[in-house]
């Protein structure tokens, strides 16, 4: 089954297995207690957790999928790694299924594989680690097309650590139950930890009944998934295509959207600017071009600004 399935569920089924032994690593990193902490700009903190994960990420899928262009976070990292964080496994229950007729011809050189090894590092190094998630975007050309959202830390009913949602456009999602937000409320999700004035205007002119504060790009399509927030608003640049990749191709699996503040979707071939200038609005069972509207010309104008 493996070796005949279609590139792209392949990449999929190797990316959910990554996902959750990067998970592992990141769960160790934290119960050893040096973090490693390395400031690599302004409120942009990277730790042992990050670049490891990011080995293990890159490493196993290079491996296995030598020809498709791997963009991470952390930049280059040496791919030498342990036998143990080299993962062979493919997710076998991801690939009983089969692969929307789009993708099935789909050539490995048209992929470009966008890794943030551990979004919400900010959170991590502050005990909110119920933020954080490993992130692996799948990209055909410009589009967002696949994506696994990890969470390490997720205490699944049982007792086991951590839970692996991903999504497929033309086939749909798995690893969560999609619950929709509570009519007759606004609820909008957004940064904890990099907001300004400009995006705190943008926040302003929507009549929100709560505004969420929490970590990473990860987490908050999580909040839109399990209807927990109606939008999620970022009205400055500072993400980059590895945070917006993967919950991109999920949450549009399911049916919702991610633009930048104007309504445009991003392109992640593997020649566009990493820093998604143009902020980030996402949202699931919404009118996303009237969530669009409600955004100050003058936050859009400054925003959209080079
Ligand atoms: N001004 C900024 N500078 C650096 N990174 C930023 C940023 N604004 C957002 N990001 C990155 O975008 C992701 C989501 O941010 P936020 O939690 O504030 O919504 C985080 O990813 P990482 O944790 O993977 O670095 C964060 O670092
Ligand atoms: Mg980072
Ligand atoms: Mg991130
Ligand atoms: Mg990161």
């Amino acid at each position: 089954m493996a070796a005949t399935s279609p590139v792209i569920m392949r990449v999929m089924a190797s990316s959910i297995s990554t996902a959750k032994r990067a998970g592992g690593i990141i769960r160790d990193v934290l119960k050893k207690g040096d973090l490693g902490i390395v400031d690599k700009g302004k409120n942009d903190p990277q730790t042992e957790a990050d670049r490891s994960a990011q080995r293990c990420i890159i490493a196993s899928l290079a491996n296995k999928f030598p020809t498709v262009k791997i963009i991470g976070e952390e930049g280059g990292s040496d791919l030498n790694v342990c036998d143990d964080w080299l993962v062979n496994e493919l997710d076998e229950g991801f690939l009983q299924q089969s692969c929307p007729t789009e993708w099935k011809d789909v050539k490995p050189e048209d992929f470009v594989i966008w890794v943030d090894p551990l979004d919400g590092t900010a959170e991590y190094t502050q005990g909110h680690v119920e933020h954080v998630t490993v992130l692996i975007g799948i990209a055909v050309k410009d589009a967002a097309v696949g994506g696994i959202i990890h969470q390490p830390f997720y205490k699944q009913p049982d007792g086991e650590m951590g839970r692996t949602i991903w999504g497929l456009k033309g086939l749909g999602t798995g690893g969560f139950t999609a619950v929709p937000a509570p009519a007759g409320q606004f609820i909008i999700t957004t940064t904890r930890s990099h907001s300004n004035a400009l995006h705190q205007q943008a926040l302003n002119a929507f009549a929100s009944t709560e505004v969420l504060k929490v970590g990473g790009a990860g987490f908050k399509v999580l909040q839109l998934l399990e209807g927990k927030a109606h939008a999620y608003v970022f009205a400055t640049p500072g993400c980059k295509k590895w945070d917006t990749c993967a919950p991109e191709a999920v949450l549009e699996a399911q049916g919702g959207c991610l633009t930048n503040i104007n309504g445009e979707h991003y392109a992640y071939n593997a020649d566009v600017e990493h820093v998604n200038r143009q902020g980030v609005l996402a949202s699931l069972g919404q009118n996303h071009a009237a969530l669009v509207e409600k955004i100050p010309a003058e936050v859009r104008a400054a925003v959209g600004a080079k």
